[in-house]
């Protein structure tokens, strides 16, 4: 029998009649089981489920059956605050190990922006964190269980956790088939280089920046396999991995950016913005580096992100701290500028007030923030619901860490929707930011496995 050392904790625990849920703490060292296991034994809990891997690997957890939720249809930060602090009220937690190491944790975030969100997005709130019933967290190989305590029996608990541990482990994978794509096209692509070339004209010595995104749908002969995508998503490459289920929609990204994560008094953030291919050839990837470090357009794309978000964050802060000169981010396909910007925070930050003020960086936005918000929201096709959305995980503290949903698709029965973009300035060409984006698809198409044009079956509108 497993678990042995945390029957001994278990029997010490006295419910507090207080608080509505019973949390258990519990290490899983003695098993043996990973991403695919889970997903797999959870197959029921479809809709409900989410996977959250940071690109340092400070986390990779995975959240099943939200047992409740915050959301709103509006973000005020103090009302999220609120109720995120009532949550945390309702739960009495009890660690059945000792050095334990994670924390429980509530993942989610928000949508991009309030545009009208269409019907794709209409699993989303604007606002939403879930509690799951299930946190595993694979780093420290920890367990967090929450139970309602009216339906709790205490009794058979650990047994039953042993039960669900072992089906895990023992849990067989089965061998995943690919998605038949049908279809894959652009979504308005020539309209979407008018727009840049609009957008160009539009820019002057005010507003510097706006970020325009674009679409593509790729179309499946049969339903896109939940599992087939948790083993496509497992690569190690150096990103964020983020799927988060809801309903009867899945987003997934693959980003490479931090939005901020914060640890005791200090908040650790990152400027991303400059961008270049990166491709086969080492020779070749040498000079785009060096292009990419020194060419003023990028360099002054960099420079006008890193002082927003310095601003933005310097009402919360007491000191911040970053380099003058950007770093080279290399990523699988496409090197980005970056600066590491670190942040010691005054005691009444919280982090959702840094998250309204911080979001959307001018990395996914622009500048001004709200002239390139509102430029965004009026002329960009379609809604980004999630695509660069703040998403993450948040604590009872106010330890966190968010990502921005970029490189990233929305799934839902048989299609997917992948987004792109890039920062548009003046002198920007409409064709060299069409390349820019397609080259940001391209961690999605690999997921999929459609980086090819090969087509199966019958296709309709513009296939690329
Ligand atoms: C907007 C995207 O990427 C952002 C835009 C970048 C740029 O314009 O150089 C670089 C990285 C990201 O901050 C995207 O991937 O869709």
């Amino acid at each position: 029998m497993k678990l042995q050392s945390s029957r001994t904790f278990i029997e010490s625990i006295s419910l507090d009649s207080d608080r509505q849920y019973l949390t258990l703490h519990i290490p899983m060292d003695e098993y043996n089981i990973d991403e695919e296991k889970i997903f797999t034994y959870f197959n029921e809990s479809k809709g409900s489920r989410y996977w959250f891997k940071s690109k340092d690997n400070a986390y990779n957890v995975i959240g099943i059956h939200y047992i409740e939720s915050i959301w709103r249809d509006k973000f005020q930060p103090d009302a999220v605050a609120e109720s995120k602090r009532v949550l945390f009220e309702k739960i009495q937690q009890e660690k059945l190990g000792e050095d334990l190491k994670s924390k429980l944790s509530l993942f989610g975030g928000t949508l991009f922006d309030d545009k009208d969100t269409t019907d794709e997005w209409n699993d989303f709130k604007m606002v939403e964190f879930h509690l799951p019933e299930w946190q595993f967290d694979l780093n420290n190989r920890e367990l967090f269980l929450t139970r309602d305590k009216s339906e709790l029996n205490m009794d058979g608990l650990l047994d039953e956790v042993d039960e669900v541990l072992t089906a895990i482990e023992n849990a067989e994978i089965s061998e995943k088939e690919k998605p038949v794509v049908k279809s894959k096209r652009d979504i308005f692509p020539n309209e979407w280089k008018l727009l840049v070339e609009e957008a160009v004209n539009n820019l002057n010595d005010e507003f510097k920046k706006v970020v325009l995104a674009r679409q593509k749908l790729i179309t499946f002969e049969s339903k896109a396999k939940r599992l087939y995508l948790i083993r496509r998503l497992k690569d190690e490459a150096d990103t964020y991995t983020i799927y988060f289920e809801k309903g009867k929609s899945t987003f997934v990204s693959k980003t490479p950016e931090k939005l901020f994560s914060i640890s005791g008094e200090e908040l650790t953030t990152n400027a991303i913005a400059g961008s270049i291919q990166r491709v086969e050839d080492n020779q070749e990837n040498t000079v785009q580096k060096d292009f990419l470090l020194n060419d003023d357009k990028n360099l002054f794309e960099h420079r006008v992100v890193r002082e927003s978000i310095v601003s933005d964050l310097a009402p919360f802060s007491e000191g911040l701290n970053y380099k003058k000169n950007p770093l080279l981010m290399e990523n699988k396909y496409i090197y980005h500028l970056f600066t590491p910007i670190q942040a010691m925070l005054k005691k009444d930050a919280d982090e959702f007030k840094i998250l309204k003020q911080i979001h959307p960086t001018p990395a996914v936005g622009g500048l001004p923030k709200n002239l390139a918000k509102d430029y965004i929201k009026e002329h960009e096709y379609g809604t980004r619901g999630l695509y660069a959305a703040p998403l993450g995980v948040i604590h009872e503290d106010k330890d966190c860490e968010f990502a921005v949903g970029l490189r990233s698709m929305l799934i839902s029965a048989r299609s997917a929707t992948l987004f792109a973009g890039c920062g548009i300035v003046k002198g920007s060409d409409p064709e060299a930011e069409f390349l820019e984006t397609e080259v940001k698809f391209t961690p999605m198409l690999n997921v999929l496995e459609a980086t090819t044009n090969e087509l199966h079956g019958s296709t309709n509108g513009t296939n690329v």
